[in-house]
């Protein structure tokens, strides 16, 4: 009976300068994987478990969770397609915090989408399977937008097109950037934190907004990171989110005094990301996040690369 395995990394939505543009794989130095991984085999009829470590965390019924809803939007576009469709098994494997602001939901749904298109023979392309996973972020969250599932996807870190294809273009990476990220433990909802942003911004901060991405585009095209750096501040949702986020300033003011490049919200947050180029740098920041910007035991750090491969067919928990 076949089996898929698959694996797909956190991301950084956002990157402070990018508000629903722009993302980032992450894949932790120290060679550990962060993500989740869906298993899809063949089985009379459709079911869903969930491991790991969060999936306590998780609604209980199988039926609400995320990667139900991705099997039965695979397989009606794949009948739609003209192509036979079997009932699979699933198992999920939720490794990620919910409410992270790590692309959580995106992880699972990107392992499931890949998992389903691997087993099923790839009969969907790169971009229509984008779309596809789009459109379940968006109900999760309320709104579509591409800023975790497409670096989840495809690694390295993305800028959206805002066309049906390419979705998205994949954006050089710095080669000694260490990306330092801090889950606090508690759990930020996205819708919620969309609601809390006013619905237009002012002028000055849209005419900062498009100078800071054009910027940052031209700066990591051109080889200039320290210009790259400059620009990485969030003028869109840090000043109303950061009130959701206890000691946001002051694991700010202690990573930029201590050699952090940037700072800011990763995706709607609690998770806090910082830019080093100093890998012991990098990781004197990860252990004052640890102790200072941890709420509970549910908080890690990590020190981070990005990755260029996103999903991928990959054995992650050895109970597999
Ligand atoms: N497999 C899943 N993974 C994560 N959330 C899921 C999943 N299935 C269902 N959900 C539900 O979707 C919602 C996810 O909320 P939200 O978008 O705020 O979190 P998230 O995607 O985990 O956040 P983030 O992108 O900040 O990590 C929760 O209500 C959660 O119960
Ligand atoms: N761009 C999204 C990412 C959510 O993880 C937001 O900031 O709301």
């Amino acid at each position: 009976m076949k089996k898929t395995r698959a694996y797909a990394p956190a991301s950084i939505g956002n990157v402070s300068l990018g508000f629903d543009v722009l993302g980032a794989a992450l894949q932790p130095a120290d060679g550990s994987l962060l993500g989740d991984e869906v298993v899809v085999e063949d089985a009379a009829q459709f079911q869903l478990a969930v491991e790991g470590e969060f999936s306590t965390k998780l609604p209980p019924d199988p039926a609400t969770n995320i990667v139900t809803h991705c099997y039965y939007y695979f397989v009606e576009e794949l009948a739609k397609a003209g192509h036979k469709t079997r009932p699979v098994a699933m198992t999920l494997y939720k490794n990620l915090p919910i409410g992270s602001g790590l692309g959580s939901s995106a992880s699972s749904i990107v392992a499931a989408f890949y998992g389903l298109n691997e087993h099923f023979d790839r009969p969907f392309d790169e971009d229509t399977l984008l779309l596809m996973m789009g459109e379940l972020e968006g109900q999760i969250s309320g709104s579509i937008h591409y800023d975790n599932v497409a670096p989840c996807y495809l690694g390295g870190m993305t800028l959206m097109t805002g066309q049906d294809s390419p979705v998205t273009v994949s954006l050089p990476l710095v080669e000694n950037w260490y990306w330092v990220v801090c889950y606090s433990g508690i759990s930020v909802s996205t819708s919620a934190a969309r609601n809390i942003l006013p619905a237009s911004v002012e002028m000055k901060t849209a005419l900062t907004f498009g100078r800071q991405l054009g910027v940052f585009v031209h700066a990591l095209h051109a080889g200039n990171t320290k210009l790259a750096a400059t620009v990485m501040q969030d003028v869109i949702a840090e000043p109303y989110r950061k009130s959701l986020l206890p000691r946001f300033d002051d694991a700010r003011d202690f990573s930029m005094a201590n050699g952090a490049l940037a700072f800011g919200i990763s995706g709607s947050g609690p998770t806090v990301f910082a830019v080093c180029d100093d890998q012991s740098q990098a990781q004197n920041i990860a252990d004052w996040l640890s102790e200072n910007y941890i709420q509970n035991e549910d908080g890690f750090s990590h020190v981070c690369r990005i990755p260029t491969q996103g999903a991928c067919q990959q054995q992650v928990n050895d109970k597999v």
